[in-house]
């Protein structure tokens, strides 16, 4: 699951993390990876990494960037990447980090 947030749009983060926590306790969704996308950092005053982490309430529930083998951990994939579509930047790490967890 990727989901896209306006990180320039600090007033709607409480509506961003009412549907992300929806989609979090979905139990079909239980075991699928997310990724989170903060888009627009090429936006001055745009939110930071760790405020929008903070902001969505996900500050201890990242697994990790990189490669991490969560096979028989039982905990569900999800990190954070900044990114800007407009200039096509930021996303691809985020596609690269969560295609580890695709079969
Ligand atoms: N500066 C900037 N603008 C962007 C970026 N990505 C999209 N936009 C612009 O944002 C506008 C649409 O984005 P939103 O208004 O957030 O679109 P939306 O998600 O459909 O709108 P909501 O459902 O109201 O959240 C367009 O004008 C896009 O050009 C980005 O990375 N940087």
């Amino acid at each position: 699951l990727v989901y896209l947030v306006d990180a320039y749009d600090q007033e709607r983060f409480a509506e961003s993390k009412k549907e992300l926590d929806a989609l979090l306790s979905d139990e079909s969704l239980a075991t699928v990876p997310f990724l989170i996308l903060g888009n627009k950092i090429d936006i001055p005053y745009a939110a930071s990494e760790d405020e929008l982490r903070f902001h969505l309430g996900l500050s201890n529930f990242t697994t990790g960037k990189g490669k991490v083998n969560l096979t028989d951990s039982n905990v569900r994939p999800l990190e954070v990447f900044m990114c800007s579509i407009v200039r096509k930047m930021g996303y691809g790490e985020g596609f690269k980090w969560l295609s580890q967890y695709i079969k």
